[in-house]
């Protein structure tokens, strides 16, 4: 049995595939959280549906189809949506608590902590945190920007032993169910490589937001700050006390072994990494194998601009992520100083932050 679990509702569950939120859903969702609660559970929920609680309620208005619309449907739904787990989880004398995130919220260390204290509070309190992203005001440049993603930051905050994503398939199949009636489930997997990303698709249903893709890129995230990740339908008789019980449902993503400290954690699922730094075999061998920092040597190519200190994705030729982790020289200066040995960072700069690009204590590795 897990202790804490993060369940991350999509549109897709809260609307049943229509246009409104389908209440009698919500509820049956709240009775599994709350038996699992009143077990000694801890539970986050993180709840998609702002966007299409606010159009049903105003009636499906006819706006262009701009950020500003899709933010004033959010300011709108938000609050529908926030009454109704609030209504739902009363029934059962379980107290919710907003969470409203952005990137922003989360990009610096400091704030990263502070958001972690406002989780750890409600939940020393049982009070269960509904998160969701804080659509009203989030533009492109602050905003995590899917619920998939979201939900893989507040699992690695609380330390979440599950993450468990619901949405309208029974799980990951080899290609999108909708399209290819031939695809199958995959009921577990180990790695998440190429071939497997391959395999996921968009959104195509109109209501969600990233699809398989995105859920990926979550279970990825979230398995490596330690928490076994369950996709599932959100359907499914009895689906989330079952998969807090640890029975076989939908797709399972075991968490890795290794389980990274606080600072690493925040560089894992904290700041969107502002740029790429492509690395060679060697490196990569160092990298990844070796545990080593990763030096300008090994960089073949540096995209992205960014700033000392900044977040950047480190991935092999092939573009496959590595690792992420913070650089100790901007691009410009990555740029001027990629391929060269240690020696060399002074001659060609004028002078040197250290012979690091990125220093292993900042390198957090994404691999298996
Ligand atoms: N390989 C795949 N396996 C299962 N579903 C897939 C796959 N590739 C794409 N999808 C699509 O992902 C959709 C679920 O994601 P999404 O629409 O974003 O829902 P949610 O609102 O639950 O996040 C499914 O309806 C399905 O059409
Ligand atoms: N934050 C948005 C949902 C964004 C999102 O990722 O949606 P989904 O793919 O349905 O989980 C909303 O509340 O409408």
């Amino acid at each position: 049995m897990y202790k804490r679990i993060v369940v991350k509702l999509g549109t897709s569950v809260l609307t049943g595939g229509t246009r409104q939120l389908d209440r009698p859903r919500m509820v049956e969702l709240v009775r599994q959280c709350a038996e699992l609660y009143h077990q000694g559970l801890d539970i986050v929920i993180c709840t998609s549906g702002a966007v299409a609680a606010g159009r049903a309620h105003l009636n499906f208005p006819d706006l262009p189809p701009t950020i500003v619309s899709k933010q004033l449907l959010a300011a709108v739904g938000q609050t529908r949506l926030m009454l109704l787990w609030e209504r739902f989880f009363d029934i059962y004398g379980i107290h919710v608590g907003q969470i409203l995130l952005t990137r922003a919220d989360v990009e610096d260390r400091q704030r990263y902590l502070n958001a972690r204290d406002t989780f750890s509070a409600l939940l020393e309190h049982r009070i269960v945190p509904v998160v969701n992203e804080n659509d009203a005001v989030a533009t492109e440049e602050i905003k995590v920007g899917d619920n998939d993603n979201l939900s893989a930051l507040v699992a690695t905050l609380v330390h979440a032993d599950l993450l468990l994503i619901l949405t309208d398939q029974p799980g990951l199949f080899t290609a999108d169910p909708r399209v290819d009636p031939n695809a199958q489930l995959i009921s577990e997997v180990h790695r998440i490589d190429p071939a497997l990303r391959a395999h996921a698709r968009g959104s195509s249903s109109g209501l969600g937001v990233g699809g398989m893709v995105t859920k990926l890129e979550a279970a990825n995230i979230a398995r490596h700050a330690g928490a076994d990740v369950v996709i599932a339908s959100g359907s499914g008789p009895g689906v989330i006390i079952r998969a807090a019980q640890g029975e076989p449902v939908g797709t399972r993503f075991p968490a890795l072994e290794s389980r990274p400290e606080s600072r690493k954690r925040w560089i894992l699922a904290g700041p969107k990494p502002a740029g790429t730094l492509v690395i060679d075999q060697g490196a990569v061998q160092a990298v990844c194998q070796q545990g080593r920092s990763l030096l300008p040597a090994g960089i073949i190519r540096v995209e992205g601009t960014f700033t000392r200190g900044d977040t950047v994705t480190v991935v092999d030729a092939a573009y496959n992520e590595l690792a992420r982790g913070l650089v100790a020289y901007d691009s410009a200066d990555l740029s001027r100083i990629a391929g060269s040995r240690s020696h060399e960072i002074a001659e060609r700069l004028g002078y040197t932050y250290g012979d690091e690009a990125i220093h292993r204590n900042n390198l957090v590795l994404l691999t298996d």
